[in-house]
């Protein structure tokens, strides 16, 4: 059996989504599935606005210093909107486990959003559980379908 590479994953929040960002961050630096976690705040007294937190993380994803990013705002929407707008980043804000599972298998998105005025704390940490024992298959079916998003920003 081999064993899958530890993600390296980089947490963001704004003032509204940084209580969970805290609670999420410390069961990802004790889970044995990630090597490292990289924080880019916002810190406890900062209230930079969300765009300017994501990007910043998912720019962390696409030049390859991380494999993931799980990102925390108010409702999570705006958090993806803007990691989005870095190429090459697939980003999604998913609230239920069905949903949060298929964003790796069928889209192979590296960044998961969630907002902490929407879930409560105890299924974020539950979904995030699944999310790290969720790969992408190149093989599958749904890598086409990714190849073509990927088609779509050249
Ligand atoms: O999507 C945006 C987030 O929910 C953010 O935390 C709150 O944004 P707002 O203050 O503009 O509502």
């Amino acid at each position: 059996m081999t064993t899958a590479t530890p993600f390296r994953i980089v947490v963001g929040c704004d003032d509204a989504g940084y209580g969970y960002k805290e609670a999420l961050k410390q069961d990802l630096l004790d889970d044995p599935r990630v090597a490292e976690v990289i924080d880019v705040g916002v810190g406890s007294d900062e209230h930079t606005a969300y765009p300017h937190v994501a990007v910043e993380a998912a720019r962390r994803v696409a030049d390859g210093t991380a494999d993931r990013a799980l990102l925390v705002c108010g409702t999570g929407l705006g958090v993806a909107i803007s990691a989005n707008k870095v190429p090459g980043i697939r980003a999604v804000t998913a609230h239920d486990s069905y949903s949060v599972r298929r964003s790796v298998l069928s889209n192979n998105a590296q960044v998961l959003c969630f907002g902490q005025r929407v879930i409560g704390l105890e299924l974020a940490r539950a979904l995030t559980d699944d999310w790290l024992a969720q790969r992408f298959d190149e093989t599958s079916p749904s890598a086409e379908k990714v190849a073509a998003i990927r088609a779509y920003e050249s």
